[in-house]
């Protein structure tokens, strides 16, 4: 088996009910999904479909009430927060709808900070920042606080800070969500970039140009696995990706 083909994340039987004030919402009702080493992929679905749920089981920041994931071959259900947030800091970049970043750190600094905080040499940390800052086009912004960015920025230092300790994961949240069409078309653009260099990508999106940018996308509604298909062998036979299939088509 090649290397592009080996699963990287492997989830079964995932179940995930949030009980709130109302009544107990079942946002993820049994999810089997294996992710491999190289792949894009895109989850998709109406709003309340439970897909940030499901992304938010994967990079651990909830736990499921039911089911397990492996990571790299490693069960994952032993896993305190403190190995989960280890875990996270090494090998899974995460990037949210509204960015998430330090507000009284500069961009240097919220970029560099979680390579020093997993241990990387600061000369090294330092340079991989410069160059993830220069290639995300933020050159001369480094001193800047991320109120003094534009949301499209803001989310080009968000991208640097989850990739700078080279994850094998890169979660994204709505990675477009806050932003216009051309901070869209920009984080496209920059997600194909690193997908080409072999990143392996999970975003949950409403977008259908960002959604068409993957090779695989999977629809979610009403906590389950509607459509699960690559986009190269994609027949429309999916329920509420329509609009992808338009921008393919
Ligand atoms: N912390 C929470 N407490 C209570 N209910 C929650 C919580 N988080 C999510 N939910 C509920 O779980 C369901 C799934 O939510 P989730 O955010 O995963 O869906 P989604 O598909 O990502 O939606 P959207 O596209 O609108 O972001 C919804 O009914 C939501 O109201």
């Amino acid at each position: 088996m090649s290397e592009a083909r080996t699963p990287l994340l492997k989830a079964v039987g995932l179940v995930k009910t949030h009980h709130g004030e109302g009544a107990p919402a079942h946002a993820v009702r049994g999810v089997d999904l294996t992710v491999r080493k190289g792949e894009f992929v895109a989850l998709t679905g109406p709003s309340g479909a439970g897909k940030s749920t499901l992304l938010h089981l994967l990079g651990g920041l909830q736990r499921p009430d039911a089911g397990g994931i492996e990571l790299d071959g490693a069960p994952t259900a032993a896993w305190s927060e403190a190995r989960w947030a280890v875990e996270r800091r090494r090998r899974i970049g995460i990037v949210f709808q509204f960015f998430n970043l330090v507000s009284d750190l500069s961009v240097v600094d919220n970029v560099e900070l979680p390579a020093l905080l997993a241990g990387t040499p600061p000369r090294q940390a330092r340079a991989r920042r410069a160059e993830l800052l220069a290639e995300l086009g933020l050159s001369g912004k480094e001193r800047n606080m991320p109120g003094e960015l534009s949301g499209g920025e803001q989310q080009r230092v968000a991208l640097a800070r989850a990739l700078v300790n080279q994850p094998d994961l890169l979660l994204a949240d709505e990675p477009a969500g806050s932003l216009d069409s051309r901070g869209t078309r920009e984080v496209t653009r920059l997600l194909t970039r690193f997908h080409g260099r072999g990143q392996t990508i999970v975003l949950v999106t409403h977008d259908a140009r960002l959604a068409s940018a993957a090779d695989r996308v999977i629809s979610f509604f009403d906590g389950r696995i509607a459509d699960d298909a690559a986009l190269d062998t994609w027949p429309a036979r999916s329920t509420d990706t329509s609009s992808v299939l338009r921008l393919r088509g």
